[in-house]
C-alpha cells in the first residue's frame, strides 16, 4: 500500500483552536505538551496517522502579532514553516468572523500562497447559527481561493473527522517521516532539544560552534514517575567538541543542569539527563529537509 507524509501547517489568529484542533487529531497525549510548544521555538504540534498517512502538525510562532505591511521576503521569514508546509489550513473563529488578524493573514497567503493547498476551516460552528456561517464562508472564499473549506468545533469535534480524511489524502506519496514509536512524544523531545540548545548558547556565547545542532535520541518512561532523556550534541568538528565539553567537561556539565532543571520544571516532574557530543561532519546535507519546515533547531550562532 503507498504510504504518503508531510507537513501541515495549522495557521490562524491566537485562540482560532490550533491546539484543540492538533489535540482532536493527534490524541490525548501529546495535548498536555502541545500548549506549551508555543513558549518554545519547538515548532511541531503533533503527529496523527491516519489510514497510510501520516501528518505531523507544524506551527508558526510569531505569525501574527501585529505589525505594518511586510515585504515579501519579511513575510516568507515570519511564516518560517507554514511557507514551506504541503498543507496550509487556516483557521476561524466563527464568531469573530473577518478581523484585522484575519485580513492581516490573508495578506500573508498572498504572498506566500500560490501553487499551494490552502484549506480554509471555520472553527467553533458551535457558537454561530447557520446563516452566519455560510455568509462567512462566501466572505472568506471571495477573499482567497481555498481549495476547500471545512465547518468544524475543534472542540465537540464535529467536521474533524472530514478534515483529517481530506488532509491524508492530499498529502505527497512517500515514506513516512518519524518512526511509528516516537510520534507521542515528539513534541517533548523536540522542546528538550530545544532547551539543551538554548543552554549551551547561553554558556558559550562567541564560542559557540557554527552549526551544532542537538538531538533527542532516546526518552525513556520510568515506573517512578521520572524520564531518562538522552541527547546528543553534533557539532562539525573535533575541534567544537572540546569546547563543548570544555576544561575537564565543566562546560557540558553546567549545561546539561542547566538544562535538566528547566526540563524538569517544564515537564513537572523529574528528569535524567544524559549528554554526549558527536562530531557529524555531513550534517548539514542530512538536515536539509527538516530545515527547510524550521524543524530543525537554528545554527548556533545566529
Ligand atoms: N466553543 C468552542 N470553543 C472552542 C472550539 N475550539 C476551541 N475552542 C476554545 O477556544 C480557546 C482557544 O483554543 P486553542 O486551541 O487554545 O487555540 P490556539 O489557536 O491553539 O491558541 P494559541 O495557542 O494561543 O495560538 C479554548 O478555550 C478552546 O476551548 C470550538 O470548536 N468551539
Amino acid at each position: 500500500m503507498t504510504t504518503r507524509a508531510g507537513f501541515v501547517a495549522l495557521i490562524g489568529e491566537p485562540n482560532a483552536g490550533k491546539s484543540t484542533l492538533t489535540n482532536q487529531m493527534v490524541g490525548a497525549k501529546v495535548s498536555i505538551v502541545t500548549h506549551k510548544v508555543q513558549t518554545t521555538r519547538a515548532r511541531i504540534r503533533g503527529v496523527a496517522l491516519q489510514g497510510e498517512s501520516q501528518i505531523v502538525f507544524v506551527d508558526t510562532p510569531g505569525l501574527f502579532r501585529p505589525r505594518r505591511r511586510l515585504d515579501r521576503a519579511m513575510v516568507a521569514a515570519a511564516w518560517g514553516g507554514a511557507a514551506d508546509a504541503d498543507i496550509i489550513v487556516l483557521m476561524i473563529e466563527a464568531h469573530r468572523g473577518v478581523t484585522k488578524g484575519v485580513e492581516a493573514i490573508l495578506e500573508g497567503l498572498e504572498e506566500i500562497g500560490k501553487g499551494r493547498k490552502i484549506a480554509l476551516a471555520i472553527n467553533k460552528i458551535d457558537r454561530v447559527k447557520s446563516e452566519v456561517l455560510l455568509a462567512l464562508s462566501k466572505d472568506l472564499n471571495e477573499r482567497y481561493d481555498f481549495v476547500e473549506t471545512f465547518m468544524i468545533s475543534a472542540e465537540k469535534g464535529h467536521g474533524c473527522a472530514h478534515l483529517k480524511e481530506w488532509i491524508a489524502g492530499e498529502l505527497p506519496e512517500g515514506p513516512w517521516l518519524y518512526p511509528e514509536d516516537q510520534i507521542a512524544d515528539l513534541p517533548m523531545r523536540m522542546i528538550a532539544a530545544e532547551i539543551t540548545r538554548e543552554k549551551l548558547t547561553l554558556r558559550l556565547h562567541q564560542e559557540l560552534p557554527y552549526q551544532m545542532t542537538v538531538e533527542t535520541e532516546q526518552w525513556e518512561e520510568r515506573k517512578d514517575g521520572s524520564a531518562r532523556v538522552d541527547q546528543m550534541i553534533y557539532v562539525m568538528r573535533d575541534g567544537h567538541k572540546g569546547i563543548v565539553l570544555g576544561n575537564k567537561g565543566e562546560t557540558i556539565k553546567a549545561v546539561s543542569k542547566a538544562a535538566r532543571e528547566e526540563l524538569e520544571e517544564f515537564m513537572g516532574r523529574r528528569i535524567h539527563l544524559f549528554l554526549q557530543v558527536k562530531v557529524r561532519p555531513n550534517w548539514l546535507e542530512e538536515k536539509e529537509r527538516y530545515s527547510e519546515m524550521g524543524l530543525d533547531f537554528r545554527d548556533g550562532n545566529t
